[in-house]
């Protein structure tokens, strides 16, 4: 364990070919801060977002987790990190219930009946928690993608637009679980179109475009919803 930020990314440019999608991306994330990462449809935050974790290669520039270069096949990385990206990925003779389990137990989750118990309340899935993905309408998916993301521990959590396709309701829910996880220590990246989702979990700002600048939280949250440009 190194001191100072768990994550920082310095002069990261991210892209395909030698093509950049945005501006070069300096950041950093404390253990308990959470990163918001706003912009346009395009702009490259879920580009971005997988550059800063190692998940995609980056053109030029470093991104390190506790001081290290990150190197996102090392195991330690991966018990440490926990991400739901917009990728449906499930065991089709899994049920929802025992994908969760599969997960804690991989993580050595000390009990994971409990936890996989708690998740299945938190992201209200009890009522199909012996269903098959295929069985399950398409915010059901999702929730069981965010429930895989926070059953397991992590030191740093990275949602890629995680209130896609949840209901108003949950969307609460899931600014809730984010806001408990960040008080626990979890240093956490949040790619989102959501103001009211920024609003009540971020406590920095990154807006993505050609130059990529921090933004206050709310100037943040106005420029997606529209108020501001
Ligand atoms: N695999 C790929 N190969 C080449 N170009 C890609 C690839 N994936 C995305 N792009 C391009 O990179 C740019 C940024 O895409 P990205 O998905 O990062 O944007 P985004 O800001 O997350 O968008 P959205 O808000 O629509 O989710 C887009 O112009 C997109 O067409």
């Amino acid at each position: 364990m190194t001191d100072g930020p768990l994550l920082t990314v310095q002069g990261l440019v991210c892209g395909y070919g030698s093509v950049p999608v945005c501006g070069p991306v300096t950041a950093s994330v404390d253990a308990g801060d959470v990163l918001g990462i706003v912009g346009f449809n395009g702009a490259g935050k879920s580009t971005v977002a997988r550059t800063m974790i190692g998940r995609q290669p980056a053109l030029d520039g470093e991104s390190r987790f506790r001081g290290l270069l990150i190197d996102d096949r090392a195991a330690s990385f991966r018990a440490a990190v926990a991400c739901v990206f917009d990728q449906d990925a499930f065991f089709p003779s899994l049920t929802v219930a025992e994908h969760l389990e599969l997960v804690a137990r991989g993580h050595g989750v000390p009990d994971p009946a409990g936890a996989v118990e708690r998740e299945l309340d938190a992201f209200g899935v009890i009522a199909v928690a012996d269903a098959l993905p295929t069985e399950l309408s398409s915010g059901q998916r999702r929730r069981l993608l965010l429930a895989a993301g926070f059953v397991r521990p992590r030191d740093l959590l990275v949602l890629d637009e995680p209130e896609q396709r949840l209901d108003p309701v949950m969307q609460q829910v899931l600014g809730g679980r984010i806001r408990a996880v960040a008080a626990d220590g979890c240093a956490v990246v949040l790619v989102t179109h959501s103001p009211d989702l920024l609003r009540a979990t971020a406590t920095s700002c990154l807006l993505i475009d050609d130059e990529v600048r921090p933004v206050p939280v709310d100037a943040g949250a106005a420029l997606i919803s529209g108020t501001r440009r």
